[in-house]
Parts: structure tokens; C-alpha cells; sequence
């Protein structure tokens, strides 16, 4: 079995600091992973790249020759490395087998996790070619002190978890900037009543039922918790890498069968059992 993660999330939310603190994180421990950049517009990496899209298409090129600007640019990218996914990738990946590991580092614009097909039809291929994959969705811890904005972070996590049917693990990252780091244990499992209450107090009364509609959807997917990751702590990154190899079976008796997302969600509550 060959294993990988695909790093998510929102722009400037962290992906390529956690793939950097990932990666030092094994070659401490002499665990072998590789990185590889499908962002066409990263410009430098603290970590050392093995397989980087720039290879096949920059966001500069396609924006001097198609004169387009930075979001069309990279939508350009992505779907031309939809269209040349086996013969660009499949090549690139003829190197990794067995027990190999990978981390996918992303690009930060979410409609290419949310609406668009790329990263579907790239998942697909990279499960018809026998990898594991487990989804990192990265949000910006400093981002959600304020209910609705966890909730907006939330339903756009949820929004990924959909789409992409795979085991999920959604971190809350930039932790080792927070003041009060306590007040995110709230966020590691969050409770509905509560999440209304907060609604509630900052919007209107015309918002009770849709803040009512919006809670319940989440509470149905209770699977929208958060871990948080706090770099500067050894242990933190190894919680986290601990719960993302549960995900995806590292290391495991490949007998044991995977827990799709199809089957969620659990109508009775509870989490995923991974
Ligand atoms: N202190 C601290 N800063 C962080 C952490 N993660 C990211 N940053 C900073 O946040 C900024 C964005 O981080 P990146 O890792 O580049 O985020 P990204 O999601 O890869 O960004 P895009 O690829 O542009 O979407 C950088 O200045 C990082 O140094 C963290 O855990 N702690
Ligand atoms: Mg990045």
C-alpha cells in the first residue's frame, strides 16, 4: 500500500508550513516522506520538493500568454493538470511504491476543493493506483475566535469533506500564536447548542432558523472537529501525525477495511470511528 496526504484549505491557512513541519518532523524520527507542490504559483519552499507541478505549468506562464490574472491563471493550471494528470503524474509517480508516503502541498483557493473537478478526478486516479489517502484540511486558528467565522471555516471544511469522499482530518493551525490556547478545546468538538447560542447573540433575530438549519447540518456531520497544531510543540505534531496515521491505516494489517465517508453520516451522532 502506498500512502499520501493531501494538504487543503483556505489561502495563507497554513498547508506548506504544515507539510515543512510534517516532513522535518519524520526525517527526525527516520520515518521516509516526500513532499510534492501542485501550487503553480509557489515561489519557494522551506522544505525540499520531489515532484513539483512547475514542472509541467507556472501560474507566470499562463498568466503572460493567456492574459489572465491570478485566479483565472490558476483555475488555467488546474485544469490543464486535470487533463494531463496520468501522463504528467503517473510519470512522475512511477518511482514510488510500496509503503511509500507523500504529502500534497495545494493550492489555497477553496472552489478547487468545493465546485471544481480537478482535485475529485485527482483523488480518483491516485485511488485507482492504489494509494491511501487521508485529506488535511489546514484553518487558521486566528481566524475562528468568532463563531460565525468558525462556522464559515466549518461548512467550507464540510464542503471538502464531501466532495472529495475521503478519510478527513481537519486541522486548526498557527495554534503556537494563540493567546488563550484553552479556549480551542472548545473547538475540537464542538457542541451544537452552544454553536446556536453563540449564532444567536450576533445576528438578527431573521437568522434563527437558518442558523438553526445551519448548526443541525453541521451537528449531523459530526465529523467537522478540529485538531489543533501547535508547531512549536514536538508533542502536538505528533498527536496530530498519530491521528492522521489512524486515518489512513498506516502501518496497518491492509486486511482491515477502510471507513468511507459514504457512509456517513451517522444518524445516531458520534464520530468517524478512525
Ligand atoms: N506562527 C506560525 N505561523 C504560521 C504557521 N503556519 C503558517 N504560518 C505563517 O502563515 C503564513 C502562511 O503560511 P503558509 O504555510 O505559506 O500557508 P499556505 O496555506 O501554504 O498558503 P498558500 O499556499 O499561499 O495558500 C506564513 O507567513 C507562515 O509563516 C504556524 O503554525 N505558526
Ligand atoms: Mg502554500
Amino acid at each position: 500500500m502506498k500512502y499520501a496526504q493531501l494538504v487543503v484549505g483556505p489561502a495563507g491557512s497554513g498547508k506548506s508550513t504544515y507539510c515543512d513541519t510534517i516532513k522535518q518532523h519524520c526525517d527526525a524520527i527516520s520515518r521516509p516522506v516526500h513532499v510534492v507542490n501542485l501550487d503553480p504559483a509557489a515561489e519557494e519552499f522551506k522544505y525540499s520538493v520531489s515532484i513539483d507541478v512547475r514542472d509541467l505549468i507556472t501560474l507566470d506562464d499562463v498568466m503572460e500568454e493567456m492574459q489572465l490574472g491570478p485566479n483565472g491563471g490558476l483555475l488555467y493550471c488546474m485544469e490543464y493538470l486535470e487533463e494531463n494528470l496520468e501522463e504528467w503524474l503517473g510519470e512522475e509517480l512511477q518511482p514510488y511504491g510500496d509503503d511509500d508516503y507523500l504529502l500534497f502541498d495545494c493550492p489555497g483557493q477553496i472552489e478547487l476543493y468545493s465546485h471544481l473537478s480537478v482535485f475529485r478526478t485527482f483523488v480518483d486516479y491516485l485511488k485507482r493506483e492504489g494509494w491511501q489517502i487521508c485529506v488535511i484540511y489546514c484553518l487558521d486558528s486566528q481566524f475562528i475566535a468568532e463563531m460565525p467565522k468558525f462556522i464559515a471555516g466549518s461548512l467550507s471544511a464540510l464542503s471538502a469533506m464531501v466532495q472529495l469522499e475521503l478519510p478527513h482530518v481537519n486541522v486548526l493551525t498557527k495554534v503556537d500564536l494563540c493567546k488563550n490556547k484553552d479556549a480551542l478545546e472548545s473547538f475540537r468538538f464542538p457542541d451544537p447548542l452552544e454553536m446556536r447560542h453563540e449564532l444567536d447573540k450576533q445576528t438578527g433575530p431573521h437568522f434563527r432558523r437558518l442558523n438553526d438549519a445551519v448548526v443541525g447540518l453541521l451537528d449531523d456531520f459530526a465529523m467537522v472537529t478540529f485538531t489543533p497544531l501547535d508547531i512549536s510543540e514536538e508533542e502536538s505534531v505528533e498527536d496530530l501525525m498519530l491521528q492522521v496515521d489512524m486515518a489512513i491505516q498506516y502501518g496497518e494489517d491492509q486486511e482491515v477495511k477502510t471507513q468511507e465517508f459514504g457512509d456517513m453520516p451517522d444518524p445516531d451522532g458520534g464520530g468517524p470511528d478512525y
